[in-house]
């Protein structure tokens, strides 16, 4: 650290040229410190991070761009951190392209879009929706996506998230299929134009967003409107929505006589509709059963990184859940599905019972088949809409119609199911230091959630002494604990030594911990799960043992068959932040730079770069346990001037990408050297990616040596803690209350609206 501060306190040295011998010269790290147990560079799938992103499609991506709109291809190229070439036809791509976006010209790419090497290389055709005209049709067909944009706002983070998507690097659905229960919200809109204002509070509590395309009206101009809306003004639409949100996106063309509007008489036209759905990288795609199989087996095999729900609705009255007929509708739909839907009118209560039976029996008897999102409808079908936890759709009283009778809110569902006693009130805990709550009052947020998605839960913040970790376990041994978040969160070791009860959990075994609170050792989310039937064995203190305060309604002891689970949701606030303008691949490959003044400060920054594929972290401030180490990339400890040199002048893409801080304001010119060091653009032929800086510490503050401003100054791209927070904010929802809150609401609710 003496060294470091010594480097930090000479002025900044400029740039030397290091020849490539001096930089693979194994002598010279006798003057560095490798914290690491390793120097290979983390690049493979270690499977530990579910969700986490993926090496994806690696062929080379050709973006066609419309006349005058090259620079499109600059920015797709800076999302996906490479570097850029324009070519003249699709057979001038060859093998010493890869690594590159190449632009190609419209008129140029028309010629011989059909004959390209597919193997190769993957077609997007790039269209700017500004210019007034559809997209070139030859192109919509032939290529493999169509990213539809405008120029002004141009929407980049919905460019990432687009490439991330269809390039394979991320994968909603697996995530999504890992919570407990999933909703998604039927927008009934004739424009989605009208959605827009109110989508943030909309979409609480949904985990994707469905676009009833049957449903939109397209003004013809003579006051009536097409009886179809045409392809570019569903493109226009989609590419709205996706503008204003994260959320997954499902697109349906309900047909006439499923309670839509899609006329059934030409069933190529779904065809059309759906597959163009996938091109436009949209998440889910709806296919009716009814459609004839060579349709649906098309589309199931073309769909990418789409996902097809397959849907049955049955209005006639007379289906019933124990018939043949119920389960060879499954049995077809499952043939290609990623998630079945079977939706039907019943006429007795009783009858939601027999589809619980069903959703059993399949469960049961196609352990492999895809998921199962099976509800009735109608008043009567309304118990059944509380029990299905799989894609369960939903309303909003803010929507102008309901998108089928019987549909009920997050709200109403919740309260339901309260009123069941299948959703017990608890107490919720935001345990955290005062410092941490002046950095981002969370607690008002919670509040707000609760009540909007109708849980009948309670919410305190406590606060934690600093440095005084004892306590914790007052709050949680409780019968009605619901779960907490801690802020800042605490090495696991420091809560077991300071609150022994934890230790006995689990038959003396302790709480469990995720994968991530494994890998990172720093606990800032304590969730309560039923347990499974081996029983947990839980501990609960009698009340004479007792010792802390008691919360408010609260029953010592914890409540039978109930586990506690420790992990981490700071990791995927970070990686959520680090990857909401680039695509993953921008990171691959890549190093860090890391300050801290601990190595707790640093953990889930570790954990998340190395979710990230990237392959070296330089560290300054701390030294790295060897624990640590094991779940990050290699590290290498910053103790001189020339190692920091070294680090700076190597010639490709290993010069730090990232400088992620935990230092605070006292330390703030260390930070500005730094970025100023790094800050440099890198040589020709490399990508034009502006580097990203993440400031963990502070809010931005607009002082003169404040890091956001210096690092903006120095060529960065630059995010602050209210980031990190607002997404650590939505996955520690997740992971307590199982409900998706999205993040542009968590901004609003902050009082930052992201639009
Ligand atoms: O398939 C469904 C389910 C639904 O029909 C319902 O019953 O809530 C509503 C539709 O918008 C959606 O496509």
């Amino acid at each position: 650290m003496a060294a470091v501060q010594q480097l930090l306190a000479s002025p900044s040295p400029a740039p030397a040229p290091v020849s490539s011998q001096r930089i693979n010269d194994t002598s010279a790290s006798a003057d560095m410190e490798i914290d690491s147990t390793s120097n290979d560079p983390v690049m493979i799938d270690s499977g530990l991070m579910k969700g986490a992103p993926q090496t994806g499609d690696s062929r080379i991506a050709v973006i066609v761009y419309g006349q005058g709109q090259e620079n499109v291809v600059s920015v797709f190229a800076e999302v996906l951190g490479k570097p850029v070439k324009l070519k003249r036809s699709f057979k001038d791509v060859d093998h010493e392209d890869e690594g590159f976006v190449i632009g190609l010209a419209l008129q140029e790419a028309k010629q011989d879009v059909e004959d390209r090497d597919q193997q190769l290389l993957v077609a997007i055709n790039a269209h700017c929706v500004n210019l007034g005209m559809p997209p070139d049709l030859h192109l919509s067909i032939h290529c493999d996506y169509e990213f539809l944009y405008t120029e002004t706002p141009f929407c980049r983070r919905d460019l990432a998230r687009f490439i991330s998507f269809t390039l394979g690097q991320t994968s909603p659905h697996s995530q999504l299929m890992a919570k407990p229960r999933t909703f998604f919200i039927s927008t009934t809109f004739p424009d989605v134009q009208a959605a827009l204002p109110n989508l943030d509070i909309l979409t609480v509590g949904a985990d994707a967003v469905e676009i009833r395309v049957d449903l939109l009206r397209e003004p013809r101009g003579d006051g009536a409107f097409s009886d179809i809306p045409s392809l570019s003004y569903v493109g226009q639409q989609v590419m709205l929505l996706r503008q204003r949100t994260e959320l997954p996106i499902i697109f349906t063309t309900r047909c006439t006589k499923e309670n839509g509007k899609f006329p059934m008489d030409n069933p190529d036209l779904y065809y059309e509709y759906l597959y163009r759905a996938v091109q436009w990288g949209v998440e889910y795609i709806d296919v009716e059963l009814w459609l004839p199989e060579h349709i649906r087996k098309k589309l199931y095999e073309k769909r990418g990184n789409s996902r097809i729900m397959s849907a049955f609705h049955d209005f006639s009255g007379t289906f019933k859940w124990p018939s043949q007929y119920a389960q060879d509708v499954f049995v077809k739909s499952r043939q290609y599905a990623d998630i079945v839907k079977m939706i039907a009118i019943i006429n007795d209560h009783n009858e939601n019972f027999e589809l619980e039976y069903f959703r059993s029996k399949i469960r049961a008897q196609y352990p492999d088949a895809p998921p199962l999102s099976a509800v009735n409808m109608g008043e009567i079908g309304q118990f059944s809409r509380t029990l299905n936890t799989v894609f369960s759709p939903i309303t909003h009283p803010l929507l102008p119609i309901i998108a089928a009778p019987g549909q009920m809110s997050t709200a109403e569902i919740n309260g339901a199911l309260a009123l069941l006693g299948q959703l017990p009130k608890k107490y919720f805990y935001g345990i955290s230091s005062a410092a941490a709550r002046s950095i981002a009052p969370r607690a008002p947020f919670y509040e707000k959630c609760f009540n909007e998605l109708g849980l009948p839960h309670q919410f305190a913040v406590v606060e934690r002494q600093h440095n005084n970790p004892a306590g914790i376990q007052s709050w949680c041994n409780q019968r009605d604990f619901g779960g907490a978040y801690l802020d800042p969160g605490l090495s696991y070791q420091t809560i077991l030594k300071h609150n022994p009860w934890f230790s006995t959990l689990n038959n003396g075994q302790g709480p469990t911990l995720s994968e991530a609170a494994q890998g990172i050792g720093i606990i800032d989310t304590i969730v309560v799960k039923p347990s499974g039937s081996s029983g947990s064995g839980s501990t609960s203190t009698p009340p004479s043992q007792y010792s802390g305060t008691m919360p408010p309604g609260g029953q010592p002891g914890l409540a039978p068959n109930t586990s506690l689970i420790f992990d981490n949701a700071s990791w995927r606030g970070i990686l959520s932040t680090l990857t909401r303008d680039l695509a993953p691949s921008a990171y691959f490959g890549r190093t860090a730079v890391v300050l801290a003044l601990t190595a707790d400060d640093a953990a889930p920054v570790f954990f998340a770069l190395k979710a990230l594929k990237m392959s070296k972290i330089y560290t300054v401030g701390f030294r790295t346990p060897s624990g640590l180490a094991r779940n990050a990339p290699p590290i290498e400890q910053f103790i001189s001037m020339e190692s920091l040199q070294r680090a700076r002048s190597v010639a490709d893409n290993r010069a730090p990408f990232v400088i992620i801080s935990a230092l605070g304001r006292g330390k703030s010119n260390i930070v500005g050297m730094m970025l100023r060091v790094f800050g440099e653009a890198g040589p020709p032929g490399s990508s034009n990616t502006k580097k990203v800086f993440l400031n963990l510490a502070e809010a931005a503050s607009q002082q003169k040596n404040d890091p956001i401003v210096v690092a903006e100054q120095s060529g960065f791209t630059a995010y602050d803690a209210a980031d990190v927070a607002a997404f650590t904010t939505v996955e520690s929802l997740r992971l307590l209350v199982g409900q998706n809150v999205p993040y542009s609401f968590v901004r609003l609710a902050s009082g930052r609206n992201l639009f």
